[in-house]
């Protein structure tokens, strides 16, 4: 697909009390029925927050302070290309109304998940609600006991998600191992995947992430619906793979050179950004990133950042 995209920007408008208002789309508009964040096409040179302030003043009737970029998307739909971006509405006043006919709902963030969106806000609404950072574990070497402690250390730094890898092991250790960084984890609320048997993760009461090999044979979703299923994705078959099997999130990458594969090159933003605009899947970005790429991994789409060396170590090492 090569015509230009389309720019958009949407707002996240926030009340006293912690609710997003979403908009629903007309019956006459493309994607009737549809909920989205407030916003519109910008004009030709118009500035992104100037176009937000005159459309949620055309549409919603209120007067928007423009604040921080939550994430860009670009998004590819069957006849156009858009690149949907999302601000944050720092402040706002009047009274928010469909001047355009269409329905309005204020919508607490743990109930958007219920609302029908386009595809391109689904990584926005994982961007709002799941955590920016996704923790691949070293290998443990040796010491056991270090690298629990280097876990801890992690999840102390605010670390929020983890995926657990602890290859070439025997199982004994690697069971034990696993109930002791599951137990850690899930005594801190931080969210945790196996990268490995769906057994040995079902044992431990952990989600499952799947490699890209072990994506490709797998048939059918391994776990129920209620246990977090992700995959690492390097190409658009396997991200339709990952969708295919119900994913809630995949890893891609690797966006730049990183010592776990030594001279293999990047595949640089723009190719991110082109598997990124086939999927709906809210998509954490790899391979030599850190906690201080998390605004410019967002400006492509990816909702946020996994790392090992970027996430275990010193905060921006
Ligand atoms: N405003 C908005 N548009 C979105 C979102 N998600 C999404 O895919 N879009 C798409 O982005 C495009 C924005 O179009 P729009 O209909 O809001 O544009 P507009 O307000 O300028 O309206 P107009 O062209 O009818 O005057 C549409 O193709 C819409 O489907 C979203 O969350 N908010
Ligand atoms: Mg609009």
């Amino acid at each position: 697909m090569s015509e230009r995209s389309i720019e958009v920007v949407a707002g996240v408008i926030t009340d006293a009390r912690g609710r997003i208002l979403l908009s629903r789309r007309t019956p006459t508009q493309d994607l009737p029925g549809l909920w989205e964040f407030p916003g519109g096409k910008r004009e030709p040179g118009e500035a992104a927050d100037h176009a937000l302030a005159r459309e949620l003043d055309e549409e919603l009737g209120i007067r928007a302070v423009i604040g921080a970029p939550l994430i860009a998307v670009p998004q590819a739909y069957p006849h156009k290309r858009i690149r949907l971006d999302v601000r944050h509405v720092a402040r706002w006043t009047g009274t928010p109304r469909g001047r355009e006919g269409q329905a309005l709902a204020w919508v607490a963030p743990e109930r958007l998940g219920r609302y029908s969106m386009p595809p391109a806000d689904l990584p926005v609404v994982a961007a709002l609600r799941q955590p920016s950072a996704y923790l691949v574990t070293p290998e443990p070497g040796d010491d056991d006991a270090e690298w629990l402690a280097g876990l801890d250390r992690a999840i102390a730094r605010d670390v929020r998600r983890v995926q657990i890898r602890l290859h070439g092991m025997p199982p004994s250790r690697q069971a034990r191992l696993l109930g002791e960084a599951a137990t850690l984890c899930v005594r801190r609320q931080v969210d945790v995947l196996f990268n490995g048997a769906p057994a040995l993760a079902r044992a431990a009461g952990v989600g499952v992430h799947l490699s890209s090999s072990a994506l490709r044979g797998m048939r059918e979703r391994p776990v129920p619906p209620s246990v977090r299923l992700a995959a690492s994705c390097h190409s658009l078959e396997e991200l339709r793979m990952a969708e295919a099997l119900g994913c809630d999130f995949v890893v891609l990458g690797h966006v730049h050179a990183t010592p776990s594969h030594p001279g293999v090159p990047g595949i640089g933003w723009p190719a991110f950004e082109a598997l990124r605009e086939h999927t709906a899947l809210p998509i954490y970005a790899i391979g030599g990133l850190a906690p201080a790429d998390l605004d410019e991994a967002r400006r492509h789409g990816a909702q946020g950042i996994a790392a090992i060396r970027g996430l275990w170590g010193a905060a921006d090492a």
